[in-house]
């Protein structure tokens, strides 16, 4: 697990680092520009030639402090400022005084063609507007060279917050970091700025990251399945009741129940339209089958519900979403047609047992009265207007997905690829959810490991297949790759084979 920081959050990191634990910021700065001059160090062959361009902050001066460094490892190494030096920060200042001093003058309108790689430190989290003026060239400048470009902190010109691009940014081949990630190296555009992304740590210590941080994401899939016992029984690992399919929407039903069972759910009973029943058990004999009337004893029977996929969003759903909320007394997923009868006749949630809603952007659009432009502008704070409004915990899917709940940490997803955005892949998702929500792992877990599995997955399916011929079938396939314990032992010893 990794934290996420907005500027400010990040700004404060900083000033508490500095000024209550007592690291002074130049010790920091020395750091950041080292993990900077050695990433430089990686790119450049021997006597190849860098040049760093600087603002007039404190980026500016990590982005200083490392051609410091590299001058002093005999690399061929230029710089220059971009601004005004009469604003500059003290310590930008100092650092440039120390290269004069050093007999090094900044570089006088160098062409950036005539260097073998470019070191940017022109904004870092201070960035606080779009880019314009003597910026703007420089940053066009540099994308104009096409020569590689590292990015101190952030490429300049993305905002650290949303992943936004401020008028123009650098496009860069890695990103060096500090600390912890910045929500503008997670979220798009701002992801595919940065290259390869670098975290390094300088001296920031994990308690105060974490007081401050108000995001996370998650790198390792280790320790995210609930454990299974070597006593249990189908009914340890939960009763899953879905409420899914109408009559030209069996797949969805299929996809969902898959899902659940192959992330370790014991038993799935599906609610469909009767002429589903002898399509999904042929395709799935392991689910139980019932039809909509069997609703009332299906919610007592149940550990959890989900909601939607293929339901289509009429009247008959909007009658047995009705009932769902008034008699339902375990965790409600609500995914698809759910969200969408949600949306069209206004309905209010107020479910005490859990509830978790899973929109894609357009859905997420449809819940808060927004359009698509609205949510994509800054879609953390979409997730959380939906998870607020709904007294839910928001899913909110797109190509890095936000998990968001009132007072708990965001979770920003890192995984899965473009590949995933076929028909079907949804209905495996909200499955997935359900599958661990079933189990009893806690609504919020459920929801970020099953976002965080989910992408995984479909990773496995893209090196299988592809990105243009994988499909929702081969990401439950590849479901098998991101549970793990395929070497558990079932009885103590018992796992030589
Ligand atoms: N604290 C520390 O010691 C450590 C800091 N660290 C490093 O410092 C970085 C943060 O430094 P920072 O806070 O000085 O902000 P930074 O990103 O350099 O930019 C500020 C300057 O940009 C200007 N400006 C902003 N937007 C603008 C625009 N659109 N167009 C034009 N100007 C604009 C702004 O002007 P102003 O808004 O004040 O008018 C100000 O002059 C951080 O990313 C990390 O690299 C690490 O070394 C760890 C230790
Ligand atoms: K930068």
């Amino acid at each position: 697990m990794k934290y996420v920081l907005k500027n400010q959050e990040m700004q404060d990191t900083d000033y508490e680092t500095i000024h209550q634990i007592g690291i002074p910021g130049l010790v920091l700065m020395e750091r950041a520009s080292k993990a900077v001059a050695d990433c430089a160090m990686r790119h450049v062959r021997e006597n190849g030639r860098i040049l760093v361009i600087a603002g007039i902050g404190n980026n500016g001066g990590d982005a200083l402090a490392a051609a410091r460094i590299l001058l002093e490892e005999d690399n061929r190494t230029d710089y220059m400022v971009v601004g005004n030096l009469e604003k500059a920060s003290e310590d930008l200042k100092l650092q440039m005084q120390i290269l004069q001093n050093l007999g090094y003058e900044p570089a006088e309108d160098p062409d950036f063609k005539n260097y073998d790689l470019l070191v940017e430190g022109i904004f870092g989290v201070g960035l606080s507007r779009e880019v314009g003026g003597v910026y703007r060239d420089v940053i066009e400048r540099i994308n104009q060279s096409e020569r590689p470009v590292i990015a101190v902190d952030i490429p300049s010109g993305i905002s650290g917050n949303t992943g936004k691009v401020m008028g123009c940014a650098v496009k860069a081949v890695e990103t060096v970091t500090f600390g912890g990630y910045k929500r503008g190296h997670l979220l798009y555009p701002g992801r595919e700025y940065c290259g390869k992304v670098t975290l390094e740590k300088i001296g920031f210590h994990d308690q105060t990251i974490e007081k401050y941080a108000s995001g996370f994401t998650l790198e390792e899939p280790e320790g995210l399945m609930p454990p299974r016992l070597s006593y249990s029984n189908k009914g340890t690992y939960g009763k899953i009741l879905m409420i899914t399919g109408n009559e030209t929407m069996s797949g969805a039903a299929a996809f969902a129940g898959e899902a659940a069972l192959r992330m370790g759910a014991g038993l799935v009973k599906i609610l469909s339209d009767a002429s589903n029943r002898p399509i999904l058990q042929s395709r799935l004999p392991e689910i139980l089958f019932g039809e909509r009337g069997d609703l009332e004893k299906s919610l007592d029977w149940c550990d959890c519900i989900l909601f939607g996929p293929g339901l289509g969003a009429g009247d008959e759903t909007k009658e047995m979403l009705e009932y769902v909320l008034k008699h339902g007394t375990k965790p409600l997923i609500l995914d698809a047609d759910g969200l969408n009868t949600i949306s069209r006749y206004q309905m209010e949630i107020d479910y005490p047992y859990g509830v978790i809603m899973t929109p894609h952007l357009m859905e997420g659009a449809r819940l808060l009265s927004k359009e698509i432009d609205e949510v994509k502008a800054d879609i953390c704070q979409a997730a959380e207007e939906i998870a607020s409004r709904y007294h839910a915990i928001a899913v909110l899917k797109d190509a890095a997905t936000i998990v968001a709940k009132n007072r708990d940490k965001l979770y920003i997803n890192q995984s899965g690829n473009h590949g995933m955005a076929s028909g079907g892949s949804g209905d495996v998702l909200a499955g997935m959810i359900t599958g661990l929500a079933g189990t009893g792992c806690d609504l919020y877990d459920a929801a970020v490991r099953g976002v965080y599995l989910h992408g995984l997955a479909g990773d496995a399916a893209m090196r299988e297949k592809g990105p243009y011929s994988m499909i929702a079938s081969d990401i439950l396939h590849h479901i098998k790759d991101v549970t793990g314990g395929k070497n558990e032992s079932i009885l103590p010893g018992e796992c030589s084979h």
